[in-house]
């Protein structure tokens, strides 16, 4: 591996993880491909075959603290390895759904996360498996045995860091982001060695912050000063906390940057770069390529995290390097993954209360300016301090959250999950407190209909328009999947895995898995049979933050399964 770690040995090795996408035999990676597309190459499940799609078995995650499952799994070698809540990991056979072992990381009284206990997945290469835990730790296991190889401190989970993200592993070097936005801590992304851990890199993504490379001080990230006033640079949020994808083809790492702290943007006047945006990162040195922001001067905690999934836009009889993102802001963009150009962003929900659109030449929004929540210092809030509240949509939580959508290249569309809602939102004063809220806003999520929230929706990058969807009481807060059998799968808060025709957008199956899905489902081929697997566990940020969306779904019982289907052996 050019620069990295040491060959892998005895498991999947740096190109098995690259080719992740083209091999339906295993799953090596967060996204089923480093560049994230969610599509499995499998079509022996189909729509004339998916009707019969039946459970084979059920592990449950133990515990007595269950909450959100937002895992993604992981599967090589006969060997499903999952996380669970509060920083678990589980090894199971995935014949059989025997536990092989399980790793509970021990965590201190003090963690922080902001949004639920959760996790997304794991990450492996050779002989070990890698997460992140709640306590901004990164573990490296011996996949066989779980015995611990090594642990690192990745950050200080007293000032508000966390992690929540699958690691990504790309030539010899896991890379990570972080957690903590509300908490004003800065955003980095960060390569270590695979084999032995250290830190090899590391990107703040706040301007103003210093990079590093091989332990001396790189670069620094932007020009100090330029979009952030005094010392805010030190505590401004963009954290990278769902991680990222990676594209072979153009060498880059994407990862989104969270919403710049505090909420309160008339405390950070400027564009706050890098906050709310997607970076384009060299893997080899952590210097950022490009950057796309789509909120500059975020003031709706809009964020920007989204996955960036990169793709082949054929438009006009030619074939652009293009990646896409379903941001928070309610836009899907369509970018020129070569160089950070803006190609389309269309509204992907049906209310942008904060923009009229983009402008396609400077790839800035173009802002409804009495739709960002006002300065507090004007008064008009219900009590003294308070700003006047607005009403804005979507909401914080976003026209999509973190649940990552998919791409078909069969259908050569976007699947991605929604939700229709918007939300009072109000300034406050604030100061910055290590390891206190720092937000300075107060908020209620209101629903926009009553029929429905979530709305799974299929959308042609080609155009951004929205091709069919499937509509759902409660919020979607679960990762889609597609695959060449034409399907698309996602999971519901109700408890439903559902499969949908992929061009039609027709609900062809359902099953419940007893508590909600906040989870991804994946397939995999073995023995010669398709397989398909998703984790149920309700929780993630609805049920804490929700405001009156919460009412909506607090009968939905806890959980913690992972469900394993396939056709019945004619
Ligand atoms: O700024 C951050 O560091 C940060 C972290 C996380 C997280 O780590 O899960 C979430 C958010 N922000 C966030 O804004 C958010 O809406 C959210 C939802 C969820 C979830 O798992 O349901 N996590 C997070």
């Amino acid at each position: 591996a050019p620069g990295g770690a040491a060959q892998a040995a005895g498991g999947p090795t740096d190109q098995d993880i690259l080719k992740d996408a083209e091999t339906p035999g295993d799953i090596l990676t967060y996204g089923m491909g480093t560049q994230g597309q969610r599509h499995s190459t499998l079509k022996a499940v189909n729509p004339d075959t998916v009707k019969k799609l039946a459970p084979v078995w059920a592990f449950s995650f133990g515990g007595e603290k269950q909450r959100g499952q937002e895992s993604q799994p992981i599967v090589h070698d006969g060997t499903i390895y999952v996380t669970g809540s509060y920083s678990r990991l589980f090894a199971i056979d995935a014949r059989t759904g025997d536990k092989k072992w399980q790793y509970d990381a021990r965590l201190p009284e003090g963690i922080m996360p902001c949004c639920d206990v959760v996790n997304r997945g794991a990450a492996i290469r050779g002989d070990k498996i890698y997460f992140g835990t709640l306590d901004a730790r990164l573990v490296a296991l011996n996949k066989d045995t779980g015995k611990v190889v090594w642990n690192k401190k990745v950050a200080d989970y007293q000032a508000g860091y966390s992690m929540t993200a699958a690691p990504l592993i790309v030539d010899g070097k896991i890379i990570t982001g972080n957690s903590g936005g509300e908490f004003g801590v800065v955003g980095a992304v960060e390569a270590r060695d695979a084999e032995s851990g250290e830190l090899i890199w590391s990107r703040p993504t706040v301007e103003g912050n210093m990079g590093t490379l091989n332990g001396k001080e790189s670069t620094m990230t932007g020009v100090k000063n330029a979009t952030w006033t005094g010392d805010l640079w030190q505590t401004g949020g963009g954290a990278t906390w769902l991680g990222g994808t990676y594209d072979p083809e153009t060498k880059s790492l994407f990862f989104g940057t969270g919403n710049p702290a505090p909420w309160n943007s008339h405390l950070r006047p400027g564009d706050n770069l890098y906050t709310s945006s997607t970076l384009a990162i060299n893997p080899d040195n952590g210097e950022i390529k490009w950057h796309f922001q789509t909120t500059p001067h975020d003031g709706w905690d809009f964020d920007g995290v989204n996955e960036f999934i990169s793709f082949d836009l054929k438009k006009e009889g030619k074939v652009i390097k293009a990646g896409a993102k379903a941001d928070r802001n309610g836009f899907f963009f369509v970018i020129d993954r070569t160089n950070g150009k803006l190609l389309n962003a269309t509204p992907f929900v049906t209310e942008t209360s904060w923009a009229k659109g983009f402008d396609l030449n400077t790839g800035k929004p173009i802002y409804n300016e009495d739709k960002r929540p006002p300065n507090p210092v004007d008064g008009g809030g219900a009590s003294a301090g308070q700003g006047k509240p607005i009403f804005a949509a979507p909401s914080f939580l976003g026209g999509k959250n973190w649940m990552p959508m998919a791409y078909s290249p069969d259908t050569e569309l976007f699947y991605v999950p929604a939700n229709e809602w918007g939300m009072d939102i109000w300034n406050e004063a604030i100061t910055y407190k290590k390891g206190a809220a720092y937000l300075g806003a107060g908020f209620t999520i209101k629903p926009l209909f009553e029929d429905y929230i979530g709305a799974l929706r299929a959308i042609d990058p080609k155009t951004g328009k929205i091709v069919w969807e499937y509509k759902n009481p409660a919020p979607l807060w679960g990762g889609v999947l597609t695959t060449a059998g034409n399907l698309v799968f996602t999971g519901t808060p109700e408890g439903y895995l559902k499969a949908f025709d992929a061009k039609t957008g027709a609900e062809l199956w359902k099953f419940n898995t007893g508590s909600g899905i906040v989870g991804c489902p994946v397939t995999w081929e073995m023995d010669g049979e398709q397989y398909v697997s998703v984790v149920s566990g309700w929780g993630g940020a609805v049920p804490l933050w929700g405001g009156e969306v919460a009412k909506k779904v607090k009968d939905i019982n806890q959980g913690g399964m992972l469900w394993t289907f396939k056709l019945p052996k004619t």
